[in-house]
C-alpha cells in the first residue's frame, strides 16, 4: 500500500507526513490553487524529505519545459500531470530522469478505448474526481474496470472513508489532500496521522 499526502506547504506538515509513514509527499505547482507553492519554498521543504520518500510536483496544462524547470528547481523526482498533456510530455519526463504520474478523472478513464488503456498502462496512473483537489469522491460507475498496472485512488479520501474505499476499489495506493485539511489549503497534522493509520490498517486487513 502506497500512501501519498498531497498539497503540503509547511515544514511541520511535511515532517508529520514523513514521520507517519507516507510513501510520497506532493507539492502543487499548478497555478490558482490554495495550495500552490513556489519552487523556492518547495526546494526548502524537499530538502528535509528522506530519499526513501518520493517527492511529487503537481502540474496542470503547463508547458513541459516549464514543468521540467520547476521540477529541477524544487528538487522533486516525480511529476504528476493533471491536464490534457500529450503522451509525448510523459515520455519527455522519463527521458529527463523524472518519474511521471498521469492523473485522469475516473470518468475519463472509464471512457477510454482498450488501445488507449493499454498505451497508458506504461505509466503509473492516478484516478481522481473530475476536479482535482476539491475533496470530492467519484462514483464506482464512473470508473468501471480498474486500471491494470500501478494506480492510485484519489478524490475525496479522508481518514474516515479511506479503509472502505480502499477495500472497494483495491488500488495500489491512495492519495489525499482536502481530507487531511482543517480548512481549504491548511493541512492538519492530526488528520494526516489518522489518514496514514487508516490506510495502513485497511491494507493490513486486506492482506490477511
Ligand atoms: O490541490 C489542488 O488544488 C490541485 C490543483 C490542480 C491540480 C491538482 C491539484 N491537486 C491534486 C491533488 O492534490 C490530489 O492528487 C488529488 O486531486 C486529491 O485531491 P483531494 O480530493 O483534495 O483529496
Amino acid at each position: 500500500m502506497y500512501i501519498k499526502i498531497c498539497g503540503l506547504s509547511t515544514p511541520e506538515t511535511v515532517r508529520t507526513a514523513v514521520d507517519a509513514g507516507a510513501d510520497a509527499v506532493g507539492f502543487v505547482f499548478a497555478p490558482g490553487s490554495p495550495r500552490t507553492v513556489d519552487p523556492g519554498l518547495a526546494a526548502r521543504l524537499v530538502a528535509d524529505v528522506p530519499e526513501t520518500v518520493e517527492t511529487v510536483g503537481v502540474f496542470r496544462d503547463q508547458p513541459i519545459d516549464e514543468v521540467i524547470g520547476i521540477a529541477r528547481a524544487a528538487g522533486v523526482g516525480t511529476v504528476q500531470l493533471h491536464g490534457s498533456e500529450p503522451d509525448d510530455d510523459l515520455r519527455r519526463l522519463v527521458d529527463e530522469g523524472l518519474r511521471p504520474f498521469r492523473a485522469l478523472s475516473a470518468s475519463a478513464f472509464g471512457g477510454l478505448s482498450e488501445a488507449r488503456r493499454s498505451a497508458l498502462g506504461a505509466y503509473r496512473l492516478l484516478i481522481d474526481a473530475a476536479e482535482p483537489g476539491a475533496g470530492v469522491t467519484f462514483d464506482e460507475t464512473e470508473l468501471g474496470r480498474r486500471p491494470e498496472g500501478f494506480w492510485l485512488l484519489a478524490g475525496g479520501l479522508t481518514p474516515e472513508n479511506a479503509a472502505r474505499l480502499f477495500r472497494f476499489f483495491e488500488p495500489s495506493g491512495v492519495d489525499v489532500s482536502s481530507g487531511v485539511e482543517s480548512a481549504r489549503g491548511v493541512k492538519d497534522p492530526v488528520r494526516i496521522e489518522a489518514f496514514v493509520a487508516a490506510a495502513r490498517g485497511a491494507a493490513g486487513r486486506a492482506s490477511e
